[in-house]
């Protein structure tokens, strides 16, 4: 041990203790002074100036110190004046449910929502008397549940929102309504899914329960993410269209050959967007009039397709034109014996009665005008799609510029989708025959229905990468013997 350094030690530690003494000396006098002048206060001041000099320092300190912030409390009531549930609390309620947090409330209430089945859940509330406090923007925001005596014996809940004055324009002009934004999406997440199909002029509906999303469904990873993209464009553009004087809907054309996914892509827009899907049979519809009945009939929020949309109108007419035309040809002047030509466009032979019929009937340009006109202002929010396995078949109208917004070809099985389908099947990112099937996908034309049915002939991933090995080799040898 260094004695040097022990002794100045020990020297500086006597300093500290001398130090502290002194410290708490001093303490001890100031304490026993303030109480004796206190004391002497107490004797000699009167009450009365005691009380004067009390309330004039707490003036002081009133108007110089910080002064409380002025409150706000809007009150949501449960039942309004005619007796009817007020969708105001409905949503608050809702809302909070998501925001309690059990572990800072002494006690809560808890209620099963949502009816029986499968919208039935639980539901967290606070208990009549208790507060919360809910963060927006920054900016804290005080609900109370209060229960009160109404006039008779019923008893009335509500909801007391609180904050500082200074708040109000941002609690009623943005936090209210983000609240009842939030919980309308909630309740669109929560609620099934519909695909409707016409029959006659109106629409039946069934459950929609179709598992495709946008992570199941195997295309070119940008492609797809600019589909997602643009629809959340969509999503959030109510103002924009409006500015613009535009009907908020937009249209969109898949195409390429079977099996490649348009309809996967459809049900993956419908699940993403919680839009049902309005099925449009057009062999079901028989004049414009009934298509309008139809469009008419849809909602917002929804998603019109149209299936095969090449083959709907040109061959429609020409059955149309071979099946009524002996029963109802008296009726639009024509008949049998007809002056019949061959037209060299619709590859078909025509008579006049065919071409009354179709101005009678179902067109394109009738669905494409009513889809742009009446249509277009009568509901908001609306998708169209229309799918298609011949592009190149396709009517100019449909593809003029500014009528279809996008575009989207579905096409081959290429490598990115071949591992979105084997993650589907098998939750694998990588497999020993992964580097062979890519050299085969990038040599032969194979859709993702191929390929999905070949993964599903079995469980185990090794006999089924293995059979979609066999089966690509197979179609590359057809096609080099040019089979
Ligand atoms: N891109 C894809 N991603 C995931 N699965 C797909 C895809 N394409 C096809 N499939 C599978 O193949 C089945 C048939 O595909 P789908 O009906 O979506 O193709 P399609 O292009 O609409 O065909 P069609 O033109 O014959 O109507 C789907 O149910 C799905 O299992």
């Amino acid at each position: 041990m260094d004695l040097s350094s022990a002794a100045g030690a020990s020297t500086s530690y006597a300093k500290a203790v001398d130090t502290y003494r002194k410290a708490v000396a001093t303490a001890a006098t100031v304490t026993a002074y303030a109480m004796l002048a206190r004391g002497v206060a107490r004797e000699l001041v009167p009450h009365d100036l005691r009380a004067a000099v009390s309330w004039t320092a707490t003036l002081v300190r009133r108007r110089l110190g910080p002064r409380p912030a002025e409150r706000r409390t809007v009150i949501i009531r449960r039942i309004d004046e005619d007796g009817r549930h007020d969708s105001c609390f409905a949503d608050a309620h809702a809302y909070l449910a998501t925001k309690i947090d059990p572990r800072t409330l002494s006690r809560f209430r808890l209620s099963g929502v949502g009816g029986g089945g499968r919208g039935r859940r639980n539901a967290l509330s606070m208990v009549p008397g208790d507060s919360m406090t809910d963060v927006f923007e920054g900016v804290e925001f005080r609900w109370t549940s209060v229960i009160s005596e109404g006039g008779g014996k019923i008893s009335e809940s509500s909801l007391e929102l609180s904050f500082d004055a200074e708040h109000t324009d941002m609690a009623l002009g943005r936090y209210v309504p983000f609240i009842t934004e939030e919980v309308e999406q909630a309740r669109r997440r929560d609620c099934e899914l519909k695909i409707y199909m016409n029959e006659g002029s109106s629409w039946r509906g069934i459950v929609h329960h179709h598992p495709a999303t946008f992570d199941t469904l195997a295309m070119d990873p940008e492609l797809k993410q600019s589909v997602v993209a643009d629809l959340d464009r969509f999503l959030k553009r109510k103002e924009y269209y409006r500015r613009i004087g535009k009907a908020w809907k937009r249209g969109y054309l898949l195409y390429g050959p079977p099996g490649t996914g348009k309809s996967s892509l459809v049900a993956a827009m419908a699940n993403y967007l919680r839009f049902n899907l309005y099925d449009l049979d057009l062999s079901e519809v028989h004049s414009n009039s009934a298509l309008q009945r139809l469009l008419i009939g849809m909602p917002n929020r929804s998603i019109l397709v149209v299936e095969d949309i090449d083959c709907c109108f040109s061959a429609r007419s020409r059955e149309d034109g071979k099946e009524r035309k002996t029963p109802t040809a008296a009726l639009y002047g024509g008949g049998d014996d007809g002056d019949e030509y061959y037209d060299e466009d619709e590859g078909d032979w025509r008579d006049d009665f065919s071409e009354k019929l179709e101005q009678q009937s179902l067109t394109l340009s009738g669905l494409l005008n009513f889809i742009d006109g009446l249509w277009s202002t009568s509901g908001e929010e609306r998708v169209i799609v229309f799918t298609t396995n011949y592009k190149d078949r396709l009517d100019a109208a449909l593809l003029r510029p500014g009528r279809m917004d996008m575009h989207v070809y579905m096409g081959y099985c290429g490598w990115d989708a071949f591992k979105t389908l084997a993650h589907n099947y098998f939750l694998i990112g990588d497999h020993l025959l992964f580097p062979e099937i890519q050299e085969l996908i990038s040599e032969v034309e194979v859709t993702p229905a191929e390929v999905s049915e070949m993964l599903l002939r079995s469980e185990d991933v090794d006999a089924a990468l293995g059979g979609l090995v066999e089966f690509l080799v197979g179609k590359k040898q057809a096609v080099c013997e040019g089979k």
